[in-house]
C-alpha cells in the first residue's frame, strides 16, 4: 500500500487546470447503456471509481474504444445480463457507489437490474430508499431478502414502466440520477418534484434530451419526462471537476500560494466561490479561470448582526457537502471563528482528531458539528502520520500536511486517489514537495 509523503511549507504558484468531474461522469457512464447506438464521451478523468465502473460496463458486455486521453466511445449492443448477478459483479459493483446509477438504465432498457450494496465513502448512513420508492412509483417490482447478495428491480410480470407523479422524500443526486434514466424510457409521463439538480444532474440530463429524451425543468427540482421508445447515440463532454476547484482553493488559501485554476466553467460553481470569499479568500474571475493572489491572512466575515458565521451544506443550489471537509481545513488558518454544520451525512466531520493533533483549534460539538477558531497563519500547523479516512477528508489532510510545518506521511491514500487524477505529479507540477512511496 502506497502512502504520501509530505514536506509542507512551500508556497505554490502557477496553473493547475481541473480534471472532469467525477460526480457528473459516473452518471454519464450509465447512461450509456441506454442506447445500442454509440456514445462518446470526453474529459473523463483518469481516477479509480470511474475506472472501476468503465470495467463494470466492459465485464458488461458494453464495447469500449479508447480514442484518446480522457475520450472514449461506448456501445451497449449486447449486454450480458448474467454478469449481473456473478461473484465478480458483488465484489466489482460494491467498490464504488456510483455503480447504483447502473440501476435505472438497465431496468428500462432490459427489465431488470441486480446490484450488491454499493460502495463509496463510510461517511455515515447512505441509504437507498429513494431509488427504489422512485423505481417502484414507475411499476417496478423491488426484492431484498436477507441473506441475499443483491439488491433486485424487475418489471412487474413484464409490465412496462408507466410515468407516474413522484415527491421526492429528499432530494438524492444519484437517486434522482437513477429515476431520470428509467423514466426516459417508461410510458407516458413521469413529474419529479424535488429533484436534485445539481451541474451533474443537468449534463446527464442535458445528454439525454441529446439522445432523444424529452426532458423539461432541468436545473430545477421539478423535473418533467415524456418516455419515448428509444434513444440514440450522442457525444458528451464532461465539466471540470468543482469539488477539486474547491479543493485547489483551499489548497492556494493554507499554502498562502498564488494559483490560478484554469477553465473552471464559472456558471456551472454556484455559490462556491462566495462560501470561500466568506472566509475571506480573495478570488477572481479571469476569462473562465479562477486567479487566487498569494494571501498572508485571510478574515473569516461573520454574519450582518454580528454573530459567529456558520457554513453548513444544503442540496444544490445550496453548498455542497463535498466541500466542507475543505472549508474546514482552511479554517484553520483564517483569522476568527467559524461553525462548520455537516447536515447529510454523520461521519465526515471525525478526521477533525487529525487536524487537532497538527495543531488546529477545533472543538467538535458533535457528529456534525465541529467550530473552528482560526490561527490566522501565526502558528502553522505541525506535520504528522495519518490515515486518509474518506476522500474528501483525504485531501483535506494533505491540504494540511502541505501547509505545515515539517513532514507529513498519508496512509490509505487509494482513498484519494478514488477522486483525485494523478494528485501527487499535479501538485508537484505547481511546487509541492510530495512522493507517492
Ligand atoms: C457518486 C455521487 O454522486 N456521490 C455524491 C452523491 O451521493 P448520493 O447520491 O449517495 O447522496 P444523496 O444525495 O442520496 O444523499 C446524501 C446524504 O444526504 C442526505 N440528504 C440528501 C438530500 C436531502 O435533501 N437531505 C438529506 O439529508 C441523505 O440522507 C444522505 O445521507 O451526493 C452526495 C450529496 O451531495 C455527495 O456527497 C456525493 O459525493
Ligand atoms: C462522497 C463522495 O463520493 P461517493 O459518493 O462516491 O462516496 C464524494 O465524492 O465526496
Amino acid at each position: 500500500m502506497s502512502v504520501f509523503q509530505i514536506r509542507g511549507g512551500n508556497r505554490l504558484s502557477g496553473e493547475i487546470t481541473p480534471q472532469g468531474a467525477k460526480n457528473e461522469v459516473l452518471q454519464i457512464l450509465c447512461a450509456v447503456l441506454l442506447t445500442t447506438e454509440l456514445v462518446r464521451i470526453k474529459n473523463i478523468p483518469d481516477i479509480r471509481d470511474v475506472n472501476r465502473l468503465i470495467e463494470i460496463l466492459e465485464d458488461l458486455g458494453v464495447k469500449i474504444q479508447k480514442n484518446g486521453k480522457g475520450d472514449y466511445t461506448f456501445q451497449a449492443d449486447s449486454i450480458h445480463m448474467e454478469y449481473l448477478q456473478s461473484k465478480e459483479f458483488k465484489k466489482d459493483g460494491a467498490a464504488l457507489r456510483g455503480s447504483i446509477m447502473l440501476m435505472g438504465p438497465l431496468l428500462a432498457k432490459y427489465g431488470k437490474a441486480f446490484m450488491p450494496k454499493p460502495g463509496g465513502d463510510k461517511i455515515g448512513r447512505r441509504r437507498l430508499d429513494t431509488h427504489f420508492i422512485g423505481f417502484m412509483n414507475l411499476g417496478a417490482k423491488y426484492r431484498f431478502e436477507e441473506g441475499e447478495d443483491f439488491y433486485g428491480v424487475e418489471l412487474d410480470n413484464g409490465k412496462p414502466l408507466t410515468g407516474t407523479y413522484m415527491l421526492l422524500e429528499e432530494a438524492s443526486v444519484t437517486g434522482t440520477a437513477n429515476i431520470v434514466m428509467a423514466a426516459v424510457l417508461a410510458k407516458g409521463k413521469t413529474t419529479i418534484y424535488n429533484a436534485a439538480c445539481e451541474p451533474y444532474l443537468q449534463q446527464l440530463c442535458k445528454m439525454l434530451v441529446r439522445m432523444g429524451a424529452k426532458i423539461e425543468g432541468i436545473g430545477s427540482n421539478l423535473l418533467t419526462i415524456e418516455g419515448v421508445e428509444e434513444l440514440s447515440g450522442t457525444e458528451h463532454t464532461v465539466l471540470p471537476d468543482m469539488i477539486e476547484i474547491g479543493s485547489w482553493i483551499g489548497l492556494a488559501a493554507m499554502t498562502k500560494s498564488e494559483l490560478t485554476i484554469k477553465n473552471v466553467s464559472w456558471e456551472n460553481l454556484g455559490i462556491i466561490p462566495d462560501v470561500f470569499r466568506r472566509l475571506g479568500i480573495q478570488l477572481e474571475k479571469v476569462n473562465d479561470d479562477i486567479y487566487i493572489p498569494s494571501q498572508e491572512h485571510y478574515k473569516i466575515q461573520k454574519f450582518m448582526d454580528g454573530s459567529i458565521l456558520t457554513v453548513s451544506d444544503a442540496p444544490w443550489p445550496g453548498f455542497t457537502p463535498d466541500l466542507l471537509s475543505i472549508i474546514l481545513v482552511v479554517a484553520t488558518q483564517a483569522k476568527g471563528s467559524v461553525l462548520v454544520h455537516q447536515k447529510m451525512f454523520e461521519s465526515r466531520l471525525f478526521f477533525v482528531d487529525k487536524l487537532i493533533d497538527m495543531g488546529a483549534q477545533i472543538i467538535l460539538c458533535d457528529p456534525h458539528r465541529a467550530t473552528v477558531i482560526g490561527l490566522n497563519h501565526e502558528t502553522p500547523l505541525r506535520g504528522t502520520t495519518m490515515s486518509s479516512p474518506d476522500i474528501r477528508a483525504g485531501i483535506s489532510l494533505l491540504i494540511a500536511a502541505l501547509s505545515a510545518k515539517g513532514k507529513s506521511i498519508i496512509h490509505n491514500i487509494e482513498q484519494i486517489d478514488r477522486g483525485y487524477e494523478q494528485i501527487d505529479t499535479r501538485l508537484r507540477a505547481i511546487g509541492a514537495d510530495i512522493i507517492r512511496a
